[in-house]
């Protein structure tokens, strides 16, 4: 072959092994300048989103919690996870600073050199619990998702501050820390309205017993109506509180077959339902579907911390909730198996909390 001719990149069979396998990210690609999306990445047609199945007038539940101890404040946490699983909050307590600064550490970790961030793939990071990686599950995907990641398992401090990346522990770990008041109120509200009174130590564990924290960078793509910067899927947390950049692009299932777009709001944060919440209140609150597009013209980034059960626990209905003769909708599963479960397949909706159905 005539070596000055290179097979153009978007026709190259080595964009899996360039994006996935190496360990460049989707970044890498990006930043290859490339004029059309890969064949990787395109999604079918029934995954893309586009604007005749979009509600633009409709609109999640902006929650002011400057007031957080007056009932109707309450109340309007409980409608909102009932009604639409999804709400953004304002006047939460976590200073601006904190929600600043971590913005700008994940840029700064993205930023890094390839090399630097490799070594949090797979097979370099030092611990499991630190993980640098792209799309979602890209060996079991059909088509990728246009999406790299850092994801960190929180263990200790002490652990953190040894094996995160420098780039952005300090921030993580303060906007980790600054988040705890209010993901506890949350709770807290939920709880009461579900008959559950006081949150002692073993309802603690099974309610925010372990977190994980997402750096998500989702690139400028070519062709952005042909492939999601993340599909359909819900989390399998109790409550994900997400902070998302100016950018846009989180969209999330409302009636039927219809997305309602989230608009960035300045210092807000979105909070949803996950799985496990919605097997312990045994469907009181759902978990909605959720997901991202891709941007023709800006790198936009988001934050998620997952509030989770330990990996130990088994999570099942709570008894304050069946109490009145109410039959149980999932049985007792251990916490870690869920997880595994929605880890081994692609994003499919809502498809993985069938595994906890009675
Ligand atoms: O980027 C977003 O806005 C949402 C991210 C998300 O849904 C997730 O990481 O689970
Ligand atoms: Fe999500």
């Amino acid at each position: 072959m005539d070596p000055t001719v290179s097979t153009p990149i978007s026709e190259s069979s080595n964009i899996t092994d360039l994006v996935v396998t190496n360990r460049n990210g989707v970044k890498g690609l990006s930043e290859m300048g490339l004029k059309t999306l890969p064949k990787q990445y395109i999604q079918p047609v029934e995954e893309r989103i586009t604007v005749s199945n979009i509600l633009p007038q409709e609109s999640i539940p902006i929650i002011d919690m400057s007031n957080w101890d007056e009932p109707k404040v309450s109340e309007s946490i409980c409608d909102a996870a009932e009604k639409w699983g999804f709400f953004q909050i304002i006047n939460h307590g976590v200073p601006i600073e904190v929600l600043e600064n971590v913005k700008d550490a994940t840029h700064r970790f993205f930023n890094l050199p390839a090399e630097e961030k490799r070594k949090f793939s797979k097979e370099n990071s030092p611990s499991n619990s630190v993980r640098f990686g792209t799309s979602f599950s890209p060996e079991a995907e059909k088509a990728l998702e246009w999406k790299d990641y850092l994801s960190m398992f929180y263990v200790s401090e002490d652990e953190a501050s040894a094996l995160w990346p420098s780039a952005c522990k300090d921030q993580v770990l303060e906007y980790m820390k600054g988040s705890e008041p209010v993901i506890q109120r949350l709770l807290e509200a939920l709880m009461k309205r579900i008959n559950v009174k006081e949150i002692d130590e073993t309802k603690k564990s099974l309610l925010m017993g372990s977190k994980r924290i997402n750096l998500n960078y989702y690139p400028i793509c070519p062709n952005p109506e042909l492939t999601v910067g993340i599909g359909r899927h819900s989390d399998v947390s109790t409550l994900t509180i997400l902070l998302q950049d100016d950018i846009g692009g989180l969209y999330v299932r409302g009636n039927n077959d219809s997305w309602v777009h989230v608009p960035p709001i300045s210092s807000s944060l979105v909070i949803n339902v996950g799985d496990a919440l919605q097997i312990m209140s045994n469907g009181r609150y759902k978990s909605i579907e959720h997901r991202v597009v891709a941007n023709g013209s800006k790198n936009r980034i988001s934050v998620p911390i997952f509030v989770n059960p330990r990996p130990d626990d088994m999570i099942g209905p709570f008894p304050e909730v069946l109490v009145g003769g109410e039959k149980a909708l999932y049985k007792q599963i251990l916490y870690s198996n869920y997880v595994r479960h929605f880890y081994k397949k692609a994003h499919d909706g809502k498809k993985t909390i069938e595994f906890a159905k009675i």
